[in-house]
């Protein structure tokens, strides 16, 4: 595709859909603004984005599609803005905000003046901000969620999809309320009780100072999200207000439940609390990023000697495999226990276990 796409917020998401529209259309002119002038010149400077525009008229006025990708409050803000400028008739907007109700009903002023406005989430992400955490390939089989109107012509549908092709996303169109019921659920939910749990850790390790050196793997698996922006997470809570607090009656009932199994102390029950879990668990998607995004995780068992950690790398790197991240699980303290390296692919992770065991005689395992 030809034209001019304009996006607002060069943060992670604005900049990592800048990418992949470059990737896809090469031809096309991308201007960005922020309101953090110092993102920006990032993005800028990153080759994110084309041209820095001074302000959201400037960059909006030629722009055949524009990407709201600001925090779902101030994305409100930025369509009441758009809705008093001169904007091409043809132009599509989108947003890519975590909620939509609130955002879809706001969007009725842009409708009202002509103007096509798409509502649009893709559902990857990560708990790093800022356009420098920005990658072409993060939303590779994700879900991309669409809650387009009726007004909306599908031919507009369309060519929205053919813009974000580059993202290699799964498109799937959806309702604005339910939506926020199932993002309530799979994603807010959760950033809720992992928020808790280390609020929780934090004050009890105020009286112990062992915890924190002690908040091992599982602890560091479940609370990775509460590291995420939290001026997004406060938006986020306050579009989707009543989903949450239903959400959270329903979660103090089922801890109500957990503590009566202690306080009865029946293994039985217990142990069929937690089957259940690891059953619904296990079987989730595991080759594409739903609801969860999927990690091609491989567990390498390492002895303790200096250097181990760029030995294994320095032989992926020979075989040109590229790793996502590396993490190392202490299983007892200054004793190196395991390292999780995580692929992109499923293909990368078993040409990386094949080079490791070629070279090395540690012993691996996939992670579930
Ligand atoms: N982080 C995720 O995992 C994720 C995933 C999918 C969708 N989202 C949604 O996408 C949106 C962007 O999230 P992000 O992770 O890229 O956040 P981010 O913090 O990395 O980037 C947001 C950017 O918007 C800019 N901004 C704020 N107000 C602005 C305004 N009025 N005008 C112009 N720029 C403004 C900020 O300066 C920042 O650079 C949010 O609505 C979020 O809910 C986030
Ligand atoms: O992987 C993460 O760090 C995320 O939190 C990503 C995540 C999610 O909850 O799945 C966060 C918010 C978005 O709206 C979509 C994706």
């Amino acid at each position: 595709m030809n034209g001019r796409v304009f996006v607002i917020g060069l943060g992670l998401i604005g900049g990592s859909l800048a990418l992949c529209i470059k990737k896809q259309h090469k031809e096309v002119t991308i201007k960005g603004f922020d309101i953090n002038r110092e993102q920006a010149r990032l993005a800028k400077m990153l080759g994110v984005i084309d041209e820095a525009a001074e302000n959201i008229p400037e960059g909006a006025k030629d722009a055949d599609l524009i990407i709201i990708s600001a925090p779902v409050n101030d994305t409100k803000s930025i369509i009441q803005a758009l809705s008093n400028l001169p904007l091409k008739p043809e132009v599509i907007v989108t947003d890519t905000g975590s909620t939509k109700v609130t955002i879809v009903n706001t969007a009725s002023i842009l409708r009202k003046q002509g103007i096509t406005f798409i509502g649009g989430h893709p559902m990857a992400g990560s708990h790093k901000s800022g356009v420098s955490a920005a990658k072409e390939i993060l939303f590779e089989n994700a879900f991309y969620l669409l809650t387009p109107d009726d007004n909306v012509e599908a031919v507009k549908v369309e060519r929205l999809k053919e813009w974000l092709k580059g993202t290699n996303a799964k498109f799937l169109t959806i309702a604005p309320s339910n939506h926020d019921y199932l993002t309530g659920i799979v994603s807010h939910f959760p950033h809720i009780i992992a928020a808790s749990i280390v609020r929780q850790t934090e004050k009890l390790s105020e009286s112990e100072h062992l915890i924190p050196r002690l908040a091992a793997g599982g602890f560091r698996d479940i609370t990775r999200i509460a590291s995420s922006s939290p001026k997004m997470w406060k938006d986020i809570l306050l579009h989707n207000r009543e989903v949450l607090i239903e959400l959270l009656s329903q979660w103090q009932d089922e801890m109500n439940g957990v503590k009566d199994l202690l306080e009865t102390g029946n293994g039985e029950e217990i142990l069929d609390y937690f089957s259940q879990a690891k059953r619904f668990r296990d079987g989730l998607p595991q080759k594409e990023k739903g609801a969860i995004p999927s990690f091609y995780d491989l567990y390498v068992d390492v002895p303790d000697y200096p250097g181990v950690v760029s030995e294994v790398t320095g032989y992926l790197a020979q075989e040109k495999i590229s790793i996502t991240n590396i993490r190392i699980l202490e299983t007892r303290e200054d004793i190196i226990g395991v390292l999780v390296i995580s692929f992109q692919t499923e293909e990368d992770r078993e040409r990386a276990e094949k080079c490791i065991l070629s070279y090395t005689s540690f012993s691996t395992s996939y992670g579930s």
